[in-house]
């Protein structure tokens, strides 16, 4: 059969709105084993690598996946926790409590799922889950603030190699960036102001974004457009003038050139300016992972102090902070008050609807 059905629906089930969040995904261990089977499937999504598949195949296969894993696990074991790896419990702790938020304000009818891009727990599985829930219509809400093809469309491709094999697909509004989005930058604004009243101000802020290729931003993708357009916002709501702080690309890959500046080579450069002290802030990254705690956290902070740096403090992602949850409840919200003043199906006509079929 084609089209995989709901065969076990029940008639007098109540419909739900589901709203799922996603995020990038991470490995189910810190071991090389496990780094494989999570950096293929990652890395052999064309919308991460646009090279052409024969030669990418020979590559990836040949090369990268006999030396990357070994070394990726060394450092997801730095950064592992006894929840596992961070990306996923802070996932986690995110959904139940935008959940716990939801349901408070809108009652039962609406379900609350995460789901990893790659790795788990996947879009298919969730999907199924929702399905099997009741869930008729959905709101997905991808955890990147800057839109690229890398994972806003990525995961939209996921969602619809899964719709392709369903009968019965729900009403659907895909969330594809926020990065201008008022509350997100309130929340980063007030993370920082936070950080500062705590700790004191730096020398110079450092807005630090994971990069992608520098083809991808020639060939259109708006990625890099977005990134500065949230660091403008963000440095007009926060009062900083241009040289108070810096927007910077992170987690570079391969050997073709990549957005610039580069975060590494920016904090390498700037003991020799003067700019002893330094706060990064990765408002690309709605979670802290293995790139914001062990790169931004460790490695780059090595960096800046060999080159004569004095000060260097990560200021965290927003997590399952109060605001960032709040956030995501406002940019949820006119579609779910929209699809909740439509009246519910009727379960007791279909129930007999239903009856009147078997006969
Ligand atoms: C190979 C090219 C890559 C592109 C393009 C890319 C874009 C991209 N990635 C994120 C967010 C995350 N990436 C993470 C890890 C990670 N990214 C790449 C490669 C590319 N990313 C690799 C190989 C890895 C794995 C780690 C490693 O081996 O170094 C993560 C962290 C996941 C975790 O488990 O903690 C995130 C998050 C964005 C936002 C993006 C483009 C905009
Ligand atoms: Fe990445
Ligand atoms: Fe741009």
């Amino acid at each position: 059969m084609r089209y995989q059905g709901a065969s076990a629906f029940r008639h007098d089930q109540k419909d739900k709105i589901g709203v799922l969040l996603t995020n990038l995904g991470t490995p189910d261990a810190p071991t090389p084993k496990a780094l494989r089977r999570y950096l293929k499937e990652f890395l052999w999504d064309p919308r991460v690598v646009e090279v052409p598949r024969p030669l990418w195949w020979l590559i990836l296969n040949g090369v990268i996946l006999n030396i990357r894993p070994k070394r990726s696990a060394a450092a997801y074991r730095e950064v592992w926790t006894e929840e596992g790896s961070p990306l996923l419990s802070i996932t986690q702790k995110q959904a139940e409590a935008l959940k716990q938020a939801l349901q408070a304000e809108y009652g039962e009818r609406v379900y609350v799922d995460f789901a990893m891009r790659y790795g788990n727990p996947s879009i298919p599985s969730v999907l199924e889950k929702m399905q099997q829930a009741g869930v008729r219509q959905l709101i997905v809400l991808p955890l990147y603030p800057q839109y690229s093809g890398a994972t806003s469309a990525s995961t939209f491709d996921a969602l619809a190699a899964d719709f392709m094999q369903r009968r019965w697909l729900p009403e659907l509004h895909f969330i594809s960036h926020y990065h201008d989005y008022p509350a997100y930058i309130e929340a980063l604004a007030h993370k920082i102001e936070t950080f500062w009243a705590e700790n004191g101000r730096a020398q110079k802020l450092i807005l630090s974004y994971h990069g992608v290729p520098k083809r991808y931003l020639l060939k259109g993708d708006p990625y890099h457009c977005e990134c500065h357009k949230t660091s403008r916002l963000l440095a007009e709501r926060l009062g900083l003038v241009q040289d108070e702080y810096v927007t910077t690309f992170q987690s570079r890959f391969g050997r073709e050139e990549w957005l610039k500046p580069y975060t590494d080579e920016t904090l390498k450069s700037l003991p020799a300016q003067g700019v002893k002290s330094v706060q990064l802030v990765c408002p690309g990254f709605s979670a802290d992972c293995l790139e914001t705690i062990e790169e931004i956290g460790q490695e780059n902070r090595e960096y800046f102090m060999e080159a004569g740096g004095e000060e260097y403090a990560y200021i965290p992602a927003l997590n399952d902070d109060a605001e960032h949850i709040q956030m995501m409840q406002s940019l949820l919200a006119p579609t779910l008050t929209q699809w909740l003043s439509r009246p519910e199906r009727d379960a007791k006509l279909s129930a007999t609807l239903a009856d009147a079929v078997k006969l």
